[in-house]
């Protein structure tokens, strides 16, 4: 049978790739949009080529990949510039978790994506999982996690859906306020529930 999807989705530094990578531990098939979007920019690919020509030289490194501090910088200060680029990067995102999706072989699979609300991904799952986190500590373990300013990091969660908007689509939501023994625990539950799940639902 085809697996069913479980989406996971939480903002910047909630912990969704701890989360998912204790999911994988437990041999859940996991596609995280945070790697498709790094595969589909590798050098030699026609999304890299396409961000060089709009934003020019200045987003690439000497060695020709992209510059990711340096886009970033440019995409949060303008929503515009971001909008172009989501409008380039989605699409191909999209095909890469659909395709991952289709062949995956776990009794379910999970897309992780820290725009799956934005993004309308949410309605390829037939579940959601909030990674839910106190905004004050998001902001201090993003810092620490990227050398990033608080300033920066309001930037990014700014252009994110709200931590009210994202739990109104929850229908598990995991509170990772504690310590990785903590998520374990709580992954494992959570596991052993989607175990018992057909298509997702009870
Ligand atoms: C701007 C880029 C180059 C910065 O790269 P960098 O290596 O510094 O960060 P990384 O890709 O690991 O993303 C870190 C986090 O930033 C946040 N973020 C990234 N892109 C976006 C976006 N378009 N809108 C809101 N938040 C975003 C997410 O919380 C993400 O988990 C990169 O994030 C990117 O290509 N973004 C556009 C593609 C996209 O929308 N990705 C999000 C997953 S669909
Ligand atoms: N329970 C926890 N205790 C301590 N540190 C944690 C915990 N959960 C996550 N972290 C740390 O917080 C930081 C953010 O976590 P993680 O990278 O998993 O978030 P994310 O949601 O995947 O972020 P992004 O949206 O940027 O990809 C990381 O440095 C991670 O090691």
């Amino acid at each position: 049978m085809k697996p069913w999807t479980l989406g996971l989705t939480g903002g910047i530094g909630s912990g969704k790739s701890a989360v998912a990578a204790q999911f994988a531990a437990l041999g859940v098939d996991v596609i995280d949009s945070d790697q498709a979007a790094r595969w589909v920019v590798e050098p030699g690919r026609p999304a890299l080529a396409a961000i060089a020509e709009h934003f020019g030289d200045q987003v690439l490194q000497a060695d020709g990949h992209l510059n990711r501090p340096a886009l970033r910088e440019l995409i949060f200060q303008s929503p515009a510039e971001r909008s172009w680029l989501e409008g380039l990067l989605h699409p191909l995102i999209a095909a890469e978790t659909a395709q991952f999706l289709a062949n995956a072989k776990s009794p379910y699979a999970i897309t992780v994506s820290p725009l799956l609300i934005e993004s309308g991904q949410y309605k390829l799952a037939q579940r959601i999982l909030v990674v839910d986190v106190p905004e004050q500590l998001q902001i201090e373990r993003t810092m620490q996690r990227d050398r990033l300013s608080a300033e920066q990091v309001h930037a990014i969660m700014a252009a994110q859906a709200t931590r009210a908007a994202r739990l109104s689509h929850a229908d598990d939501v995991l509170v990772n306020d504690r310590d990785l023994a903590w998520v374990k625990q709580e992954v494992e539950r959570l596991h052993a529930f989607y175990l018992t799940l057909n298509g997702g639902q009870p």
